[in-house]
């Protein structure tokens, strides 16, 4: 196994005054494609933003390459989750290039480098076609790619993906995994996707990064989504059935289903 790219060692977020993540450990390979899972408010989005070094950590630390991550360096490239977008009336290029390095201090001017940067991005999203459009002319799907695109811009190492799913149809979805996996292994990303169905997942995944209850268990799709390892990590019964090739992860009694995904062979 490669040495890590991204480790989480004891780390602990609070929000609102509950700990929704509680002295969470893993190590995630370089070059791998984790799909991060979870309920709602599971601790998903506040992991990434731990990662960016957004939030206060209550404890632990985060490594990128072994090191403590430093500000002002871009090893690490985000793409939130489409709901915060401000769409407005930004052209497509300038939207993404609000993203570069320096954009912050509102230059209104960007030079010869930055311009080609903000063109490879939107090109490597297959993009051109929407530079010029109002972002508040664009679809959910359309968006995505601009928000994918901006994620790129700064030469990520890792790039981690909130829900980049969340407003595609079924057939967009596994070819927007695809179309990110192979931009991944194209440049030897570590990328980190959340997604609360993993089925347009299923064949690309390295790993599985499932939170609950504060906690997280890191491993292949087949360690981690079965009753025994889930039910562990959930600390109440939690039963996962796989019914039409497809599998879903349901509280007892069969009650709430807590989400699903594609994964043929898996025990449960
Ligand atoms: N600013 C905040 N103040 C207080 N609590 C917060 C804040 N932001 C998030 N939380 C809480 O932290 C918990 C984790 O939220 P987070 O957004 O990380 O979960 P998530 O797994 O990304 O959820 P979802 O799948 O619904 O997007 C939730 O209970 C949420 O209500």
């Amino acid at each position: 196994m490669s040495s890590p790219m991204l480790q989480a060692c004891s780390l602990t977020v609070l929000r609102g005054g509950r700990k929704v993540l509680d002295s969470v450990s893993f190590d995630i390979p370089a070059g791998s494609f984790v799909g991060v899972l979870g309920g709602n408010g599971a601790g998903k989005t506040s992991l990434f933003r731990a990662i960016l070094g957004l939030e206060a950590l209550a404890g632990g630390q985060v490594l990128v390459g072994g090191q403590i991550r430093l500000p002002g360096r871009n090893p690490v490239g985000y793409m939130p989750q489409i709901r915060g977008l401000v769409a407005g009336q930004l052209s497509g290029w300038h939207m993404v290039a609000t993203a570069l390095d320096g954009a912050a201090w509102g230059l209104p001017w960007y030079g010869k480098v930055a311009r080609s940067k903000v063109d490879a991005a939107l090109a490597a999203v297959d993009a051109q076609d929407l530079a010029h459009r109002p972002v508040a002319s664009l679809s959910g799907g359309e968006r995505q790619r601009l928000l994918l695109a901006q994620a790129l811009l700064n030469d990520p190492r890792i790039l981690l993906l909130d829900e980049p799913l969340a407003s595609l149809d079924p057939a967009r979805m596994r070819d927007t995994v695809r179309r990110i996996h192979a931009l991944a292994q194209a440049r030897g990303l570590t990328v980190l996707m959340s997604t609360h169905d993993i089925n347009p997942m299923q064949g690309f995944m390295d790993h599985v990064l499932y939170l609950a209850q504060g906690k997280a268990l890191l491993g292949t799709v087949d360690e981690v989504m079965t009753t025994h390892a889930l039910t562990a990590l959930y600390g109440a019964p939690v039963e996962v059935v796989q019914a039409g090739g497809r599998l879903f992860v349901v509280a007892e009694g069969g009650g709430d289903t807590l989400h699903s995904c594609d994964c043929g062979g898996v025990a449960g």
